[in-house]
C-alpha cells in the first residue's frame, strides 16, 4: 500500500499555446495528452490514489476514458486546483505534477520517492548554462535554478502551506514560505514544461496523433407552436409557426449539435444544456453550437464535414437552403463544401406529413487535430 497519492494537474486554460486545441487535449495515438501522462506516471510507481484536476468544461467528458482515476474540477489557477485535490487526498505524501510535463523519466519519479521522509518539499530543479541578468545586473548563475515537476510533498504541511491569500506558482516556494525545509534534487530536460505551441518538436516522447475518422449521429424534433419566430440552421424563415421548445428550437442545429458529441463520445445535447435550466430559456441555439464547436477543438478535434436532412411538410426548405448552409458555415468555421443540407417531405403521411411539425436527421465525421502538421 502507497503512502503516496499522485495529482496530476490537467485544468489550465492553455492561453499561450496558440493552437486550437488545448494541450493538455492534443492526441499522442488514440490517447489524450492527459491520459497519456498520466498512465506513464502511475507507470511508475504504484500510487494510493490518482486525481486528476480537470478543467469544468471537461471534467464529465474526462470521465469517459477511464475509471481508474479520481477526476476533481480544478480552480482559476493552479494553485486553486492543487487545494481542490487535496480535500481527497489521506496519504502522508502527495506528489503533484503538471500535465505540460509531459515527458518526465523515471529516474526523476524514483528519486523524488527516495527522498521523500528527507524534507518537507522535494523539488528536481535544473542548473543554469547561459548566463543571467536580473534586470539588467548580470548575476552569478550558479546560484539560479529553475524549478520543475512532480513535487513531493508533506500533505500537512502543504495544505498548512497553501492556507494563504498568496498564489504561488508552485508548491515548494508555499512551504518555503512557512520556513518548511526543501530538498532540491537532479531534474531533467526531459521534464520540459510545454507552454507555448512552438515547444511541441522539443518534448520528443510525444506521437503523432492517429488519423481515425469518427462519426456521429443526431436526430431532433419539434412541433410548431403559434406566435413564435421559426429558427433553422441560425436563419429566420418566414413562416406562420415556430417551434415548440425550450430554446429558440432550431431544430436543425440541435441535430447537429447531437451529431458532433456523438462523434467525439461527449453525450448529447441535453448533458450540456439542461432544458430544466432557465438560463436556456428562449437562448439562440446559435450560441450553443458555438459553444460545441469550441468545445470539439478544445478538447482535439477537427471537424471534417457535415450532412443533414430536414424532414418537413412544410415549411418548404429549398428557397432558404443556401442561406441556411452559409449561416452552419459561419457557426461551425468551415467551407461550405463540407457541409450538405438535404429536405424531404413525409409525403403527407404521419405528424410530420399533417405539418404538425419538423424532424431533422444529422450526420457528423470528426478527425484529431493534427498538432504535428500545424
Ligand atoms: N487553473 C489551473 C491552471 C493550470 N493548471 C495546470 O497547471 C499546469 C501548469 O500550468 P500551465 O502550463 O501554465 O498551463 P495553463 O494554465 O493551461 O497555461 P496558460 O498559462 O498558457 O493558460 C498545467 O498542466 C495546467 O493544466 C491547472 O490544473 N489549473
Ligand atoms: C509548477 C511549475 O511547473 C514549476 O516550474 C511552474 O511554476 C508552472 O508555471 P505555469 O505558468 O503554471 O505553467
Amino acid at each position: 500500500m502507497s503512502d503516496v497519492t499522485l495529482i496530476v494537474l490537467c485544468a489550465g486554460n492553455s492561453s499561450r499555446f496558440e493552437h486550437k486545441t488545448k494541450k493538455q487535449w492534443i492526441r499522442i495515438g488514440n490517447e489524450p495528452l492527459w491520459l497519456n501522462v498520466t498512465k506513464r506516471l502511475f507507470s511508475f510507481s504504484q500510487f494510493d490514489k490518482i486525481i486528476v484536476a480537470s478543467h469544468e468544461d471537461e471534467l464529465n467528458y474526462m470521465k469517459n476514458f477511464t475509471d481508474d482515476f479520481t477526476f476533481v474540477k480544478g480552480g482559476e489557477t493552479r494553485q486553486k486546483s492543487i487545494l481542490n485535490c487535496l480535500k481527497f487526498v489521506t496519504t502522508k505524501f502527495v506528489m503533484i505534477s503538471d500535465v505540460a510535463r509531459a515527458c518526465i523519466p523515471q529516474s526523476v519519479i524514483k528519486n523524488l520517492l527516495d527522498e521523500k521522509e528527507n524534507a518537507d518539499c522535494i523539488v528536481p530543479v535544473l542548473n543554469v548554462t547561459d548566463t543571467v541578468i536580473y534586470e539588467t545586473n548580470t548575476i552569478n548563475r550558479d546560484s539560479v535554478k529553475l524549478i520543475q515537476t512532480p513535487q513531493l510533498s508533506l500533505t500537512q504541511t502543504l495544505k498548512k502551506a497553501l492556507d494563504t491569500q498568496i498564489e504561488f506558482t508552485d508548491e515548494s516556494s508555499a512551504i518555503k514560505a512557512i520556513n518548511g525545509t526543501i530538498k532540491y534534487i537532479q531534474g531533467s530536460n526531459e521534464s520540459k514544461k510545454l507552454t507555448l505551441g512552438n515547444e511541441l518538436d522539443e518534448l520528443p516522447c510525444l506521437k503523432e496523433p492517429s488519423n481515425n475518422f469518427f462519426t456521429g449521429t443526431g436526430f431532433d424534433i419539434h412541433a410548431f407552436e403559434d406566435n413564435k419566430e421559426m429558427f433553422l440552421g441560425g436563419v429566420k424563415l418566414p413562416y406562420e409557426f415556430g417551434f415548440k421548445a425550450h430554446s429558440d428550437g432550431d431544430v436543425l442545429i440541435h441535430s447537429i449539435i447531437d451529431a458532433l458529441l456523438g462523434a467525439c463520445g461527449a453525450g448529447d445535447i441535453g448533458e450540456f444544456f439542461p432544458d430544466t435550466d432557465e438560463k436556456y430559456k428562449g437562448i439562440d441555439s446559435k450560441l450553443l453550437l458555438e459553444h460545441i464547436v469550441r468545445f470539439i477543438y478544445n478538447v482535439g478535434y477537427e471537424i471534417v464535414n457535415i450532412d443533414t436532412t430536414i424532414i418537413a411538410q412544410k415549411p418548404k426548405i429549398n428557397p432558404f437552403k443556401h442561406e441556411i448552409k452559409n449561416s452552419l458555415a459561419a457557426l461551425l468555421n468551415m467551407e461550405k463544401q463540407f457541409i450538405n443540407v438535404k429536405a424531404t417531405t413525409a409525403e403527407k403521411m404521419g405528424f410530420i406529413g399533417r405539418a404538425e411539425g419538423v424532424a431533422v436527421q444529422s450526420i457528423a465525421t470528426l478527425k484529431y487535430y493534427n498538432w504535428k502538421q500545424k
